[in-house]
């Protein structure tokens, strides 16, 4: 219990285009390759066997599956490495040729071979809920993303997307900030949340039309 706990950073990545090597092909793996693709990875797999998802997948050109025990050599080209084998002694060759190329590695069974966790996830629309309890009760996180994420409604998905919309369409500054805030949490959240869409909206568009007539681009 004396052990001390790591004070973990959390960030949100981007992998849309980028290599991703995940090693292993059980049940573990097929949970990663599942994320990593959603998030748009170039998957490449390296494990002599593989579930029937992940051959799926490897069939149909989503990843690729090069079907053979792990070798040196195969983090190279790579932005971002997971393994998640059963054998310890191949995790521990993986990491060590991964931290040799600067490369982040997470081994699916110890955290001491982690330079980051993967927390329990749960999206909706563009919100994503992600629960970390550095290492310590991943059973836990998964209750509490859960509980977390039962609280977030229809209509924060749409004032999600919709605050995405007016970022795109109103000029950076105070009076957006003041605008977006309100859509979060003031009146208009309000009415979002008690389904008053149109009085939301209606109230929106008036104030979209001073902006247009006091001058500022929209
Ligand atoms: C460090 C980490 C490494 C990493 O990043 O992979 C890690 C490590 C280990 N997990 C173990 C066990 C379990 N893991 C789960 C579930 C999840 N584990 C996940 C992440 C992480 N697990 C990272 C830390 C996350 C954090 O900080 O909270 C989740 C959140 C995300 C995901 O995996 O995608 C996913 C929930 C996904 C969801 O939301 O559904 C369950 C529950 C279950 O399966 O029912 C159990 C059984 C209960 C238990 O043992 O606690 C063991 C012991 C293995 C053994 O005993 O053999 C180790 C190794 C050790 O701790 O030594
Ligand atoms: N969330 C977590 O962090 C958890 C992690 N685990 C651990 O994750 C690991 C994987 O779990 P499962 O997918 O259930 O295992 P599994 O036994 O179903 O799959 C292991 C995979 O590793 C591949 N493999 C073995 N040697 C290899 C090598 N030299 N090169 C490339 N691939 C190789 C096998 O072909 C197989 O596809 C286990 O060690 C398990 O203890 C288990 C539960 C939770």
């Amino acid at each position: 219990m004396t052990t001390a706990i790591p004070v973990d950073y959390p960030i949100c990545l981007r992998l849309e285009g980028r290599r991703v090597l995940l090693v292993g092909g059980g049940a573990i793996a097929e949970g990663r390759a599942l994320a990593l693709l959603e998030a748009g990875a170039r998957l490449q797999l390296v494990a002599p066997s593989v579930t029937e998802v992940l051959a799926k997948l490897a069939g149909e050109g989503r990843l690729d599956w090069v079907s053979r025990a792990y070798e040196d050599g195969d983090t190279r080209g790579h932005t971002l490495v997971l393994t998640a084998t059963d054998d310890a002694s191949v995790n521990q060759r993986i990491v060590t040729e991964a931290r040799a190329r600067g490369l982040w590695v997470n081994t699916a069974d110890e955290p001491e071979l982690c330079d980051f966790t993967l927390p329990s996830v749960e999206r909706r629309g563009p919100i994503t809920v992600a629960v970390s309890t550095a290492g310590q009760a991943p059973a836990l996180a998964r209750h509490l993303r859960r509980a977390l994420a039962s609280h977030i409604a229809p209509h924060h998905v749409l004032l999600a997307r919709l605050s995405g919309w007016l970022r795109r369409q109103l000029p950076r500054g105070p009076r957006r900030q003041q605008l977006l805030k309100r859509l979060a949490e003031g009146d208009l959240g309000v009415l979002l949340a008690r389904g008053e869409q149109a009085r939301a909206f209606a109230r929106l568009r008036t104030e979209l039309k001073h902006w247009k007539s006091s001058g500022e681009p929209t």
